[in-house]
């Protein structure tokens, strides 16, 4: 049977402090960031996940968007090393939760650097975002650790947003969704839907149809809904502000070998 494990991370008191590069600052408060995330974990929880908390990492401004550091293919887990330099401390934690949990532990070495967020699943096609901060060094590690096991990674351009979740994810019949306007190259995905909202693009799979959303996407949402899957949401806004989405909130552990 599947695992449903999910890895999440409490945030860091320091999270207002946390990297900016495609918008705007704005204040984010923390009190309010602290309720939604709780929120977030128990969306997770109450659709059949265990949350493992990975040690908090409370000088690490972004530890909260625990997905940019680890990578899974089957029970395998590539630690990344992240694009930002400001990041690269959250990864030590996160190596610590994987192989308590029985992964093979892999990882992206200097010159490489991938962020987790730059990575998409669709069966066994790993799409990669070469962008902000993953580079080609990233790129190549990435398919010398995966396509051994069967994956077929197909590299894309990522300049429009910071990570290519933050511009594609997708359903679970493997369809991808985007907003268009930031996507290099949507004809690079077989099966794409566009999706009228920028944060409508950003899906988790729950199990069988059931989607987690942000909810400052509610006309896809309401799109997702007639196209019979069933949509629940949370208000992310706080890290929203620091361009972190749904997705980048958790890892989930669907194959664990144990
Ligand atoms: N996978 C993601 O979408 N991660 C969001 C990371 C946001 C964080 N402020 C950063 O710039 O690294």
């Amino acid at each position: 049977m599947p695992s449903k494990k999910a890895l999440v991370r409490r945030p860091s008191p320091r999270l207002a402090d946390g990297l900016v590069t495609h918008i705007e600052r704005e204040k984010v408060d923390i009190g309010l960031a602290g309720e939604q995330w709780e929120a977030y974990v128990e969306a997770l929880r109450a659709h059949g996940w265990e949350t493992i908390e990975v040690e908090p990492a409370d000088d690490c401004p972004d530890s909260v968007f625990v997905e940019d550091t680890v990578v899974m293919f089957r029970n395998v887990a590539l630690i990344t090393r992240p694009g930002a330099e400001s990041r690269r401390a959250e990864t030590a934690g996160v190596e610590e939760a994987v192989a308590r949990l029985g992964c093979s532990v892999n990882w992206i070495w200097e010159p490489g650097t991938l962020d987790g967020g730059d990575v998409l699943k669709v069966g066994d096609t790993v799409y990669v975002g070469r962008g902000g901060r993953t580079n080609a060094a990233g790129v190549q590690q990435l398919r010398a650790a995966f396509e051994p096991l069967g994956a077929r990674v197909v590299a894309v351009p990522v300049s429009r947003v910071l990570h290519l979740k933050s511009a594609v994810t997708a359903l679970p019949d493997g369809t991808v969704i985007g907003h268009i306007p930031k996507i290099d190259r949507p004809s690079l995905f077989p099966g794409f839907l566009s999706v009228p909202e920028e944060s409508g693009a950003h899906v988790v799979l729950l199990g069988g149809s059931t989607l987690l959303m942000a909810a400052s996407a509610p006309k896809t949402a309401e799109l997702l809904t007639d196209l019979g899957h069933t949509v629940v949401t949370v208000d992310i806004s706080e890290f929203e502000k620091l361009e972190g989405c749904v997705t980048c909130l958790s890892v989930r552990l669907r194959e664990l070998y144990a």
